[in-house]
């Protein structure tokens, strides 16, 4: 159970000019004057409009804690969307968001999915072997993927033998063959693909997927997937979806553990501004659920 169970929910953008300084005694709530678990105080006028774009906001005493209700976070998204639209489509990235996942292959949970609907991505790869333990493939099907019976070819990873180049437009090309046989939804919004679940984790340095802090992928507003070659964290060659397709997600769980990333999980939850340039993290809004899954080590700052 999370025993600082959350909190809020607020559309970022319509919201922005709103935001109040954070208040000491609801230290979970930076952005809004009320706080439904402690206070009586009516939402402001401003909030009632916000419906397209929720942001929530958990912190768990342990990993542990967060590990499971990742786990029903997810498996509840794939009942629904399972029964919705036939398909899952869920995103993943790299790094130590990974390891949270791997309650899903326990039970309750691994033998309630309907694992046939599943189809699995990923926000960013390396550009290596999938044996190379740089791989986030590999990361992935080693925790989970591996004990998961999702369906040969539902696992969607890129083509290592291209330069980064080439891995990032062949999935991009996948990306598109799959919205026009509508396994993949589009957003009727943006025109981007939108992808029923984003699970992805956040770097020290506030970077998302392998969009790094004053990189000029930020600015990229046509492609779908796109490549670096100067990744300032290792491996250098990597493909990774661009910020419009990641804002054009139903859901966004961000992952994020550790008294090392605290300081980026202020910035970006509590919408503290220190500098004109705002952190890939800081970018992410999408047009559906943003789901922070913090633990208390990550939330030390809030
Ligand atoms: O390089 C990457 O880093 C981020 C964050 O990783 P973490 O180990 O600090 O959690 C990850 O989300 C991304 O997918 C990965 O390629």
């Amino acid at each position: 159970m999370a025993t600082s169970s959350l909190l809020f929910s607020t559309s970022l953008r319509t919201l922005s000019s709103y935001l109040p300084k954070l208040d000491r005694r609801r230290q979970y709530n930076p952005f809004l004057s009320h706080f439904r678990s402690l206070t009586t105080r009516p939402p402001p006028r401003s909030l009632s409009m916000a419906t397209a774009n929720k942001k929530v906001v958990e912190v768990f005493d342990t990993e542990e804690e967060l590990s499971v209700s990742l786990a029903k976070y997810t498996a509840g998204l794939s009942d629904k969307f399972a029964k919705e639209r036939g398909s899952f489509t869920v995103v993943l990235s790299g790094g130590s968001l990974v390891k949270s996942l791997r309650k899903l292959v326990e039970p309750p949970y691994v033998g309630s999915i309907d694992w046939s609907k599943w189809h699995v991505f990923w926000v960013d790869e390396r550009v290596v072997p999938k044996d190379h333990q740089d791989s986030n493939y590999k990361l992935a099907f080693d925790a989970f993927l591996s004990m998961a019976p999702i369906l040969p070819g539902n696992a969607y990873a890129i083509n290592e033998a291209l330069t980064a180049e080439g891995a990032a437009t062949d999935y991009e090309t996948c990306l598109k063959h799959l919205v026009h046989i509508g396994v993949i939804d589009k957003s009727s919004v943006s025109g981007f693909p939108k992808f029923d679940l984003m699970l992805i984790g956040m770097g020290p340095d506030g970077h998302v997927a392998s969009l790094f802090p004053g990189h000029p992928l930020l600015k990229e507003n046509q492609k779908w997937v796109t490549h670096i070659t100067d990744s300032p964290k290792p491996p250098p060659d990597r493909i990774t979806f661009t910020l419009p397709v990641i804002n054009s997600s139903s859901h966004i769980a961000l992952v994020v553990c550790g008294a090392g990333k605290a300081g980026a999980v202020q910035s970006a939850v509590g919408n503290s501004h220190n500098s004109d340039v705002l952190s890939p993290v800081q970018m992410v809004s999408p047009e559906g659920e943003l789901k922070w899954f913090l633990d208390k080590d990550a939330a030390s700052k809030l």
